[in-house]
């Protein structure tokens, strides 16, 4: 007879999350095509609407949130809570924000393992007082490493975005996230393909669209996944000046961007509901 104590699937652990209503893993398969960007205004742009929103930043390498809200000198408290200390988040724009960036200094560089790394993110996770929200939108490391994985697999109701830009390159990497995603030890479904960066409009030339980084990967990214183009965002300077600065690209005057973030956040609403 074995001593060993039989694990079984009935010790159930308690569910992450459980007072937020959608969880949404916004994923890209490699760095620098705006998932940040997307993750941050999508936020902002359900907070307008009304939904009780909160941003998580799972990028724990490099923390991008606390510069698209120009919040990284701020530092969250904490509170007691039976007998526990929780973390309240920052709150700007209307979306409350939670950053492991925020909990260290800028200049301290993670040198953490995968599984570690995992494990400290579900920490804060747990930590951290989110209260009842709508949607949390978490921010996820590019690719398909440690980290990605446990976020898909242990937010059970969890639901993915993957941000993509249009050339092929962008097109086959989005692809290895979308398999990690339909992975049958992961299986989180794809709500939508944003492929942003999709064109770009002179200001002289306003009825005119310039695809300089091709067409079409989003939409075929969208049939290869089965999900579909959720969204498609322009190449506007004012995207990359606010997010850099930290500003709010709503109170900005650029109808064409907002327009593209309603249409993507109307898509999601209607997916969602
Ligand atoms: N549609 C856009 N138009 C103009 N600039 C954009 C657009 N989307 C993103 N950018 C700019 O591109 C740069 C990269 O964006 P971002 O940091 O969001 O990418 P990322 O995919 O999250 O990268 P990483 O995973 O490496 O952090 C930023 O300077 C951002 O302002």
């Amino acid at each position: 007879m074995s001593d060993y104590k039989m694990v079984t699937p009935l010790e159930k652990q308690p569910e992450l999350l459980s007072s937020v209503k959608n969880v949404i893993l916004v994923a890209s398969g490699k760095g620098g095509v705006g998932k940040s960007t997307m993750a941050a205004n999508l936020a902002i742009s359900l907070a307008r609407e009304g939904y009780r929103t909160g941003l998580l930043d799972a990028d724990v390498y490099g923390p991008s949130v606390p510069i698209l809200f120009d919040i990284k000198n701020q530092r969250p408290v904490a509170e007691k809570e039976n007998e526990k200390a929780r973390i309240i988040p920052i709150e700007k724009y209307g979306v409350k924000i939670m950053s492991i960036g925020l909990l260290t200094k800028e200049e301290d560089a993670m040198i953490w393992r995968g599984p570690m790394a995992s494990k400290t993110l579900k920490q804060v996770i747990e930590d951290t007082k989110w209260g009842e929200l709508d949607f949390l939108l978490i921010d996820m490391p590019p690719g398909t490493g440690d980290i990605a994985i446990t976020m898909a697999q242990d937010i059970k109701k969890a639901k993915a975005l993957i941000v993509i830009t249009p050339q092929q390159l962008a097109v086959a990497d989005g692809r290895k996230a979308g398999y990690m995603f339909s992975n049958p030890h992961v299986q989180t479904p794809v709500l939508g393909i944003i492929e942003n960066m999709a064109w770009f409009t002179p200001a002289n030339h306003p009825d005119e669209r310039y695809f300089i980084f091709g067409k079409g990967g989003g939409q075929q990214l969208a049939d290869e996944l089965n999900a579909p183009l959720i969204g498609q965002i322009p190449l506007v300077m004012e995207i990359e000046e606010t997010s850099d600065s930290g500003k709010n690209i709503f109170l900005t005057d650029t109808p064409s961007v907002h327009k593209a973030f309603q249409e993507l956040t109307n898509n999601i609403l209607k997916k969602v509901n």
